[in-house]
């Protein structure tokens, strides 16, 4: 089975490095693929720079859509979400998402943060769907209407989507990892104003993906 790693940066240039530099490590990943939702910094050189796949998107469109323009961009049968902004990912980290799909007991994998700081591992704690680092057969994507649309709200429609329809999907505990907190990205009131679009963008794909309920 074919494996693809698709990673959604918006103004990434300071962190996206990083994790490519992880991700190269991992042998059984047949593509890298970065997509630039319409960074205004040096995001897509420096992933150019890593050797990897880059799409760029001329306008921001949201992390739902990046993910699509990704998808849209391999015929890889698992599709491996990580975001561009982790710290501590490790090559087992990445083969722990995997192998439940590469054994065909799940369609979908999940990673939770673990022992890496209390904020991020308390967020995931009471909202463990809300992670952006997932495995996922890429016929799910196939099967979800609008995805594009979804902005941040793309993790709680893949996740309704999988419980709705009884797909297999496991809970993997990411060790020692944590992620790059939009307050630490952008300042405390700019960050705190990302965040409250996030999380209304997440609210609005709860409703429109009720009827996955
Ligand atoms: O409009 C956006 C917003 C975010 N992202 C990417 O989606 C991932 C998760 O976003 P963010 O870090 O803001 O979410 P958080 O992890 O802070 O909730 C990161 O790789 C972002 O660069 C994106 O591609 N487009
Ligand atoms: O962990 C969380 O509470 C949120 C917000 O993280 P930040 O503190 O803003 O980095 O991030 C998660 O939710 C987002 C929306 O679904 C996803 O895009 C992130 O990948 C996920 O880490």
């Amino acid at each position: 089975m074919k494996i693809a790693t698709i990673i959604p940066a918006f103004n990434e240039e300071s962190r996206i490095g990083n994790v490519i530099n992880v991700v190269k490590q991992v042998d059984i990943i047949d593509e890298i693929i970065v997509v630039d939702d319409g960074s205004i910094d040096m995001t897509y050189k420096i992933a150019q720079d890593k050797g990897v796949q880059v799409i760029r998107l001329k306008e921001n469109k949201g992390k739902g859509a990046a993910i699509i323009a990704g998808i849209n961009h391999t015929k890889a049968d698992i599709i491996l979400l990580l975001d561009a902004d982790l710290i501590g990912l490790t090559p087992k980290h990445i083969i722990n998402l995997i192998k439940p799909l590469q054994d065909k007991k799940y369609q979908m994998s999940y990673g939770v943060f673990c022992n890496g700081r209390f904020g991020t591992d308390l967020a995931q704690k009471i909202i463990p769907c809300l992670t952006g680092q997932r495995a996922i057969k890429r016929e799910i994507f196939e099967k979800i209407p609008n995805l594009e649309l979804t902005r941040y709200g793309v993790e709680i429609a893949l996740t309704k989507y999988v419980k709705k329809n009884n797909i297999p999907s496991i809970q993997i505990l990411l060790k020692n990892m944590t992620h790059v907190t939009k307050e630490e990205k952008l300042g405390l009131i700019r960050g705190l104003s990302a965040r409250i679009k996030m999380y209304w963008e997440v609210l609005k794909a709860i409703k429109i993906f009720k009827f996955y309920d």
